[in-house]
């Protein structure tokens, strides 16, 4: 779990800025749910059993021995002795849940403060604290747990203790591992050099984000507790005789499973409903606490997006130029909502040709470039139709081989943050051997010599010392350049740059764009820019491309464009950048926001944006107005306005 989006507990019912609340989160998941109402229905039955019209749980009456369930007076029959069950397992129940939440609640308590401790300290209290832990788990569990109880002697008392120790080391190292990524955080130093204490700091900075991971690992672990404490009682160490727990009964019922397997049936199922739905209930609690996995963050994401068959069909006409991309459509399937982030943008680019892609963010721009190469995530992305047609095929319909031979290699992306895509823990020139040696038969040794050739080519300084440095020892602009030179590897035909520019200072973005466009021109390859920055464009693009809410909104050669902008959302973008040349007055922003793309409006998605807009706007979708053979707008006033 990243702590950075930890949620403190007070989130928990609702948070002014969360659209959705965990408990919503949590209501959400069936499986969870369930498991809530099972051990709601539980505990209410286990708090109320004092006052329920029950037979003594320990009365016993030899004459009504191993009455079977149903019979009068006996709804789940009797047990050997010929004491109720029913009174027996309410009881025993209610002797199991508090035993099993106090071991939980003492192993937290004691397993979080010596994690937060040694995670807070670290040197000389971590290592003796966690060597300490380390003894602890040597040994295994259930094992200690029977030679505490054997040492302190049986009762469930005793048990409750041993299975208390054994779990301290499960919270102990959870919470340390937590503690000593938060330690290393801006935020306490802050605090420190603002003159807090440490106990001031442990109890207001660290324990907040910690506890959803107590809550969580309390919530995945009580079940085991009850099942383990359960476990000494069936053993005859926790609750003796005539007190009832489950664990106990079930150890009972044992000896006469083959005459009356009610007795050991009953205590069985109510410990496999309770275990059950709590770990149901600890999983949705998890899942809550941390919605991304929900989200899917921790499945593995397919190795290409999903694609609906209408996507799949392969073209029947010669495509236009180098890469033709018709009518794409992506979209999110997320919490049963259909989040349409591309909606349909029909374009292609020129062999040599700078296509530029410009929009606010989520514009759809990235969404739109990865959907060329397979690469949104599935889920919960799907390419629901479209075509992306290059050297006469359509890339959504390819096979999985044909594809990753293109991806890298003739089809190359270079990655807005390089420090993200880049492998921390293989130098430089190690990860450009990889990408050489993924589409071309080279020996280790002359792809080094290649890679370094690569790095020379990008104009990074002292290359062959730099290829055996690692991402963290490079500078941004460096590291761009490495990210650069690795698309560059296998000479491509297309170029993806997804804002390569934008982490970058303003003398390094420069460079970095010279670079690209003098590689460009001297591979004659071509060049997709994505960026929200019309400054950019101007400087290296040929034609450019004006998304919004996931459609084009104007498409032409950037000249033109810059100099008779035909949809006032481009005039809007363009007033934003005081470096371009336009002589639109003053600087303005643009007032409100894109429209959700899960409740997309019917016309002009712009329209709420847009001082001119008409009745007819909002009516019915706008089509692509083609105002000379390489100039398009989506605007019904496009024609007045180029004019
Ligand atoms: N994995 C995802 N799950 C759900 N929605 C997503 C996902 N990735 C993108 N989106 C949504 O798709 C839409 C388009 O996003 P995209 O990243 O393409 O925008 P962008 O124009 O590239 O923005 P930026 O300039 O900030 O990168 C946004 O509404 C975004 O919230």
């Amino acid at each position: 779990m990243n702590i950075s989006n930890a949620l403190p507990l007070a989130r928990w019912f609702g948070h002014r800025h969360s659209r959705t609340s965990p408990l919503q989160l949590l209501l959400r998941n069936r499986l969870a749910a369930a498991g809530l109402i099972v051990l709601i229905a539980v505990c209410i039955l286990a708090l109320i059993t004092p006052w329920l019209p029950l037979h003594h749980p320990n009365q016993t009456a030899l004459g009504n021995r191993l009455l079977p369930p149903g019979s009068d007076g006996h709804l789940l029959g009797t047990d050997h002795l010929g004491r109720d069950i029913l009174a027996r397992i309410l009881w025993g129940t209610r002797v199991s849940l508090s035993v099993g939440i106090s071991a939980t609640l003492v192993a937290a308590t004691v397993g979080s403060i010596l994690g937060i401790l040694a995670g807070y300290f670290g040197r000389h209290v971590d290592n003796i604290l966690m060597r300490g832990i380390d003894m602890v788990m040597a040994f295994p569990y259930i094992l200690l747990a029977l030679a505490i109880v054997a040492v302190l002697g049986p009762g469930l008392l005793n048990a409750l203790y041993a299975i208390a120790i054994v779990n301290i080391p499960f919270f102990a190292r959870n919470v340390r591992g937590v503690t000593v990524t938060l330690r290393n955080r801006e935020f306490v130093d802050a605090a420190l050099l603002s003159g807090k204490g440490h106990a001031r700091i442990l109890l207001t900075e660290i324990l907040p984000n910690v506890l959803p991971v107590i809550v969580i690992t309390m919530s995945t672990t009580v079940g085991w507790m009850i099942l383990e404490t359960a476990g000494l009682s069936f053993l005859g160490l926790g609750a003796q005789p005539p007190q009832a727990d489950l664990g106990s009964m079930l150890g009972e019922g044992r000896r006469l499973i083959s005459t009356a397997p009610h007795v050991a049936t009953i205590p069985g199922l109510m410990i496999f409903l309770l275990v059950m739905s709590i770990n149901l209930l600890g999983d949705g609690v998890r899942d809550a606490l941390d919605p991304r996995l929900k989200a899917g963050a921790l499945r593995r994401p397919a190795a290409r997006t999903r694609t609906a068959p209408a996507a799949r069909q392969q073209p029947t006409g010669e495509p236009k130029g180098l890469l033709e991309v018709d009518n794409l459509r992506t979209e999110f399937h997320l919490d049963g909502q259909v989040h349409q982030a591309v909606n349909g943008p029909t374009f292609h680019i020129e062999p040599g040709e700078c296509l530029g892609i410009i929009g606010e963010s989520g514009s759809g721009k990235s969404v739109t470039a990865m959907s060329l190469l397979g690469l949104v995530a599935s889920p919960p992305g799907i390419i629901q139709n479209g075509q992306v047609n290059y050297q006469r095929q359509n890339l959504l319909g390819v096979s999985d081989p044909v594809l990753r031979g293109y991806r890298g290699g003739e089809l190359a992306y270079i990655f807005q943050d390089p420090l993200s895509t880049l492998h921390p823990l293989f130098t430089v020139g190690d990860q450009l051997v990889e990408a050489l040696r993924a589409h071309r038969p080279l020996s280790y040794r002359a792809a080094w010599q290649e890679a370094v050739r690569r790095l020379e080519e990008v104009r990074m300084p002292n290359a062959a010392r730099r290829a055996k440095s690692y991402p963290h020892q490079l500078s941004g602009g460096m590291r761009q350049r490495v990210s650069i030179a690795m698309a560059l590897a296998n000479d491509p035909q297309l170029i993806i740059a997804d804002e390569p520019t934008t982490a970058l200072d303003v003398t390094v973005q420069a460079q970095i764009l010279k670079l690209l466009n003098r590689l460009r021109e001297q591979k004659q390859a071509s060049l997709m820019f994505i960026t929200h920055d019309f400054g950019v464009v101007k400087q290296i693009c040929h034609r450019v491309a004006v998304m919004y809410a996931g459609e084009i909104v104007e498409i032409g050669p950037v000249e033109e464009i810059l100099a008779r902008p035909a949809h006032p959302y481009t005039r809007r973008l363009i007033g934003c950048v005081p470096s371009v040349d336009y002589e639109g007055g003053r600087l303005a922003e643009i007032p409100g926001l894109p429209p959700q793309v899960s409740n997309l409006p019917v016309g002009c998605k712009f329209a709420d944006r847009c001082d001119q807009v008409t009745d007819q706007c909002r009516a019915a979708p706008i089509e692509l107005d083609t105002l000379n053979e390489r100039h398009q707008a989506r605007c019904i006033f496009a024609r007045e306005v180029s004019a």
